[in-house]
């Protein structure tokens, strides 16, 4: 058999170690980056990663380096799977090695302290290369059930559909399926705004509040994140996808998401300290309440739940408050939608009709849209 494409993956944690399991067996030749020795070894040799993944066998294959230069050397695509504060960091360090017209895709959902960057404008920002090389995908991909090779579906988004559509082609497989979309903002913004309700909804869960609350705060909530991303200019249709509903829905449900299993602990009690500390993987949502928060100020637009989290969050809200006040967030009673939301909502379902439709006449070998 011809040897596949050759790609990296930069970030041995849960999702890079996964993705690179997703490229491997779609036929790819990775090499995943690991910041220790030992891991790049354990993953190399024994073909395991038993601090994130533990109990799965890594695929025949996949190698794992320590060394930045051996992973980057000559790799056509570089997916970046690091904590989203620390992208800046390690792409400082990974830019002296990029082969030239190499595609960087981010897996990351959050967006940076400080700056309130996507992850693709920190990758636009510092690495010389064109935009249209630039990618990311997101999407209801919860790593322990896709390295289990659990059937599941994600989307890439490019500025360029012909970038979204290469790297959709080597990210899929017999159990994980890519779509493609050049709705950038939407999807990345869909990845870090569902984690923020995925926090709401393990704090509700943690008082013990049953499926009317919880049910509640994953539609309104939909409303905040699809208000903010418009705001932004994104199509409110991919925030009713895979990369905002879809992730809204398997954040929200299960106990493997770390957002979710941060929020509960908030709900039954903890401090923001303990929290911290018992979480031992990336807990994206924690550091993205307030960027969020700054951004949608900066836009007028009201997101009362991301709001109350970050009260909970700081100690000013008591957990066993948060839901009630969705109802007080305004004296007068309230239409579901903005009128600019519901005007953006009917075009969004035309779209996406139009879209099936389009499809169905064209279907071909090439990834479809979300
Ligand atoms: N785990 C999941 O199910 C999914 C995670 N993501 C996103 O992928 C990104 C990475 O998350 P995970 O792999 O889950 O996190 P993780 O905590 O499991 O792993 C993070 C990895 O980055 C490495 N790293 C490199 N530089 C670092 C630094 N300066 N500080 C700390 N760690 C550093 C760590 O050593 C570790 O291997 C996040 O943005 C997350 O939202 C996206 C989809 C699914
Ligand atoms: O993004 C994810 C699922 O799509 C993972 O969610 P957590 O970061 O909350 O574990």
């Amino acid at each position: 058999m011809l040897p596949g494409k050759r790609v990296a993956v930069l970030g041995a944690g849960s999702w890079g170690t996964t993705f690179a399991k997703i490229l491997t067996d779609g036929g790819a030749d990775v090499v995943l980056w690991a910041r220790r020795p030992e891991l790049a070894r354990e993953i190399t040799e024994a073909r395991r990663n038993s601090d994130y993944l533990p109990g799965i066998n890594l695929p025949v294959g996949l190698r794992a380096t320590s060394r930045l230069d051996l992973a980057l050397a000559g790799a056509e695509q570089v997916f970046v799977s690091v904590p989203s504060q620390s992208l800046r960091e390690n792409l400082i360090l990974a830019e002296p090695f990029l082969a030239p017209g190499a595609i960087v895709v981010s897996l990351m959902k959050g967006v940076e302290r400080g700056s309130g960057l996507r992850m693709s404008q920190i990758i636009a920002e510092l690495l010389p290369i064109d935009p249209d090389l630039i990618a990311a995908i997101s999407g209801p991909n919860l790593a322990l059930e896709i390295a289990k090779e659990q059937p599941t579906a994600a989307v890439v988004s490019s500025n360029s559909l012909e970038t979204a559509q290469a790297v959709a082609m080597l990210a899929r497989n017999r159990y994980f399926r890519s779509y493609v979309n050049t709705d950038v903002i939407g999807t990345e913004f869909g990845g870090v705004l569902k984690n923020l309700i995925a926090v709401a909804i393990g704090i509700v869960d943690g008082v013990g509040y049953g499926e009317n609350t919880k049910a509640s705060i994953i539609t309104r909530g939909l409303v905040e994140m699809t208000d903010f991303a418009v705001a932004y200019g994104a199509h409110p249709e991919t925030l009713a996808g895979l990369a905002g509903l879809g992730d809204l829905i398997a954040t929200c449900q299960s106990p493997l998401s770390r957002n979710n299993t941060a929020g509960r602990l908030l709900g039954q009690g903890y401090g923001i300290a303990d929290v911290v500390k018992q979480m031992q993987q990336t807990t994206e949502g924690l550091a993205s309440v307030g960027p969020i928060l700054d951004l949608a100020r900066a836009k007028g637009v009201d997101m009362p739940i991301v709001e109350q989290v970050r009260q909970v969050l700081a100690g000013t809200l008591k957990p066993r408050d948060l839901a009630p006040h969705l109802t007080t967030d305004s004296a007068e009673p309230q239409g579901e939608r903005t009128n600019d939301g519901q005007a953006h909502g009917s075009a969004a379902l035309w779209g996406s009709f139009k879209r099936t439709f389009d499809q169905l006449r064209h279907s071909g070998g090439r990834p479809r849209g979300d």
